[in-house]
């Protein structure tokens, strides 16, 4: 796993889309110039998607090769595909509706009225093994680039709550969370070791209701009780919130503007 969490604090919620837009935009060109493509975990959550908007408007936006971009979520809410609660809807909304994606590059996790019917386990069970078919040799899980990630304000991830079963689960990639105490209650999540393949892990949030777990997270919660706290990535993991969630913390504010 990696060192630390490196954290960059903006101004304000909506630089911090912005700037982290910029960021994934330049970091995704430098790996397909390096590597001929590359791979991205979506998170859902109001600071997520904004993200996407935010690269939607980029004028330097199809500087990325979208065809060569395996695209994967970290979570996904439970709910018939038409639902605007999927993560993945509201992805395509923001983003993947508007570029020229491959669609055989776009992973998305199963919705409830699929072809796996209601049935959760299924639907975890089968992305593991999407996850399985794209890794490399040996692997279940393919050694993601980015790894996007929210926060709740009580500390989880992903759909990783706090000591929720997903919160000890050391062996499967995917799992079905159920009695979310986010709405809708039930769920599929990557899991610890699935989150931990990735090079690079950012979590992205803003606001002061992230504060507290901010604070607690970077000052060394356990990842149970704060699931935040256990995702990191094996090269690196990157915090990038805004001066309202930072407000506990003792990290360094953004330059007055
Ligand atoms: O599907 C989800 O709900 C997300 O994956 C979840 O982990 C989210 O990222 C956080 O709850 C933060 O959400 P906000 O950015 O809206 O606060």
């Amino acid at each position: 796993m990696s060192p630390s969490p490196e954290v960059v604090v903006h101004a304000d919620a909506e630089l911090l889309a912005a700037a982290t837009a910029a960021r994934l935009l330049t970091k995704l060109v430098d790996l397909q110039a390096a590597n001929g493509s590359a791979s991205v975990v979506l998170t859902g959550g109001g600071t997520g998607i904004a993200v996407l908007e935010q690269l939607r408007h980029s004028p330097a936006r199809d500087a990325i090769d979208w065809a060569r971009l395996d695209i994967y979520w970290g979570d996904e809410r439970f709910v018939p595909s038409a639902d605007g609660e999927r993560n993945e809807l509201q992805a395509r909304e923001a983003l993947l509706d508007h570029v020229p994606v491959d669609p055989a590059r776009v992973h998305a996790m199963a919705p409830s009225d699929g072809v796996l019917g209601d049935d959760a386990d299924a639907a975890a069970a089968a992305y593991a093994e999407v996850l399985a078919a794209n890794a490399g040799p040996g692997a279940a899980v393919p050694a993601f680039d980015v790894l996007l990630l929210g926060l709740g304000g009580e500390g989880h991830t992903a759909s990783i709550f706090p000591e929720s079963p997903a919160a000890y689960e050391n062996e499967r990639s995917v799992v079905a969370v159920r009695d979310c105490p986010k709405p809708p209650p039930t769920r599929i999540s990557l899991t610890f070791p699935a989150i931990r393949q990735a090079a690079e892990v950012w979590l992205i949030t803003a606001g002061e209701a992230k504060a507290d777990a901010v604070a607690l997270a970077l000052s060394g919660a356990g990842e149970v009780q704060l699931p935040v706290a256990g995702a990191r990535g094996s090269q690196r993991t990157l915090w990038l919130v805004d001066k309202a969630a930072a407000g506990k913390s003792s990290v360094p504010s953004p330059p007055r503007v």
